[in-house]
């Protein structure tokens, strides 16, 4: 039996893809006696999030398998190493976020990039932080 059809609203759609790495960290400009100045390590969760007004192919905003170069990039660069090591900048959760926003911006295809709203980078179960990206 056929669905009946309904009226379809205007709006915008919006997807999410989460991607994890291990790391290390220490926030050395924090005062000795603060235990985030010490080294110790997360399982980061970066969440990427597109937004779009309207629909490629099947039904996309963005084919999740795309974002693919993302990935490889956390996967290559941050996964297992020493976050303060290899970023020129304190490793903190909304450093990070937008420090990411900005390689996604760079580095994805043109037409990804400008979907990109926000990234939401996570270092435990209860502790995140988002950048929000300006719209042009
Ligand atoms: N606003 C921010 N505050 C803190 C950050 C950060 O990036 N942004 N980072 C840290 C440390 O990296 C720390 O490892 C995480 O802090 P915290 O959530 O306090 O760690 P716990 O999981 O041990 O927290 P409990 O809930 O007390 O178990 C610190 N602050
Ligand atoms: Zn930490």
């Amino acid at each position: 039996m056929e669905t009946a059809p309904v009226p379809l609203p205007s709006g915008r759609f919006t997807i999410g893809k989460t991607f994890d790495f291990e790391a290390g960290h220490r926030l050395a400009s924090l005062p000795p006696e603060h235990k985030c100045s010490r080294q110790h390590g997360h399982s980061y969760e970066v969440e990427v999030v597109l937004s779009a007004s309207s629909l490629q192919g099947p039904g996309f905003v963005t084919d999740f398998g795309d974002l693919s170069p993302f990935k490889q990039y956390l996967d290559s660069e941050l996964d297992h190493h020493n976050l303060y090591e290899v970023l020129d900048f304190e490793p903190t959760s909304e450093l990070l976020a937008q420090y990411l926003a900005g390689w996604f911006i760079t580095n994805m295809p043109s037409r990804i990039a400008r979907q990109l709203t926000a990234v939401r980078v996570r270092e435990t179960q209860r502790s995140w932080a988002q950048f929000d990206v300006a719209a042009t």
